[in-house]
């Protein structure tokens, strides 16, 4: 056995997690580390529900990034729970990485999340401005100053205050760079080509949960769930052209909501199908029959019961 302690070269293995405001660019900045798409994006906020992890492997380390849901003012069960998801995360994690987009001012949302990173003393955290291709050099450099004064205004030493462009692949590497001699040393913590530890079935009602949010009324987000109830490879297929069934069901809160999901004539939720449906077979390698049914489940959100069904 080596001795993981054995000097400069040893392997590093640990977690990192993005915190930010919605929207801020914490999952393409997690898919564009991990190089496939593991975590959900989309232009709606609050749409990361999960907890899920992207694993970046190097010869030098391994980094597993979590994915945390936005912290936000709760107003529901669901909102508090999703904080304490957030708070679990931060205490655990080897190192913190605070998204702040270049193309928006310093502004509560960041400094409400920025507060409660300066209770958590001992996780080393960096700054990471995101979207940099979206400003000229003389914006970025205001943000990053003012960046740095958020910082020393609430008693926050940021390790690293980094630009990074995700969708631009810009400094990309270089954040990797940063994150890996702050993780302790240790060997993998995960079988190599693993990309996430999150089980399929999440991964891909993620992936239809995204498909559904996109183009909708702004009070939706939150009132959508998506369950897998069922894989199957379809019987009687031969070797080289195999099918994955996949039931799922869409729960609602409300019946009026069932309609907007639905669409005229049933084209919404085909649009949604055929979409997640290209995510999946990109994601398991396989075609895919997708079959989707939206259900109501009246109140979901409030409901303890519904949302451990939900899987909550
Ligand atoms: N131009 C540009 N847009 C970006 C970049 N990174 C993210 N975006 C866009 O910003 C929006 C939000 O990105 P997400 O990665 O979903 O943000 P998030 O912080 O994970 O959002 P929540 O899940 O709501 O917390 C999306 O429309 C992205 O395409 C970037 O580097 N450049």
């Amino acid at each position: 056995m080596s001795d993981p302690s054995s000097g400069p070269s040893a392997h590093r293995a640990g977690f990192a997690c993005f915190v930010g405001r919605p929207n801020a660019g914490k999952s393409t900045l997690t898919n564009a580390l991990v190089g496939t798409k593991v975590a959900i994006t989309s232009t709606r906020p609050q749409t990361t529900r999960h907890t899920v992890r992207g694993i970046v492997h190097r010869p030098d380390a391994q980094l597993v990034l979590v994915d945390t849901p936005g912290l936000h003012k709760p107003r529901t069960l669901l909102g508090e729970r999703l904080n304490d998801v957030v708070r679990t995360t931060w205490a655990e994690v080897d190192v913190i990485g605070f998204c702040l987009p270049a193309d928006q001012k310093v502004g509560p949302g960041d400094r409400f999340i920025a507060k409660e990173l300066a209770g958590i003393k001992r996780t080393p955290k960096v700054a990471i401005v995101t979207k940099t291709d979206l400003v000229d050099s003389e914006a970025l450099a205001e943000q990053l100053i003012a960046v740095d004064r958020l910082g020393k205004e609430l008693g926050i030493e940021w390790a690293e205050i980094v630009p990074v462009s995700a969708t631009g692949g810009s400094q990309v590497g270089l954040l990797a760079d940063l994150l890996v001699p702050m993780l302790p040393e240790s060997p993998p913590l995960y079988p190599e080509g693993d990309l996430t530890d999150e089980p399929e079935q999440v991964m891909i009602a993620e992936l239809i949960r995204e498909a559904a949010l996109e183009g909708v009324r702004d009070e939706l987000p939150h009132s959508i769930a998506v369950v897998v109830e069922e894989m199957l490879p379809r019987e009687d297929r031969p070797a080289d052209k195999p099918l994955l069934d996949i039931h799922a069901n869409l729960f609602v809160e409300r019946s009026s909501q069932k309609g907007i999901v639905i669409g005229p004539k049933g084209k919404r939720l085909k649009d949604v199908g055929t979409t997640s449906r290209k995510h999946i077979e990109a994601l398991l390698g396989t075609p895919v029959f997708l079959d989707l049914h939206v259900k109501v489940a009246k109140d979901w959100q409030r409901d303890p019961k519904q949302l451990r069904k939900l899987g909550f």
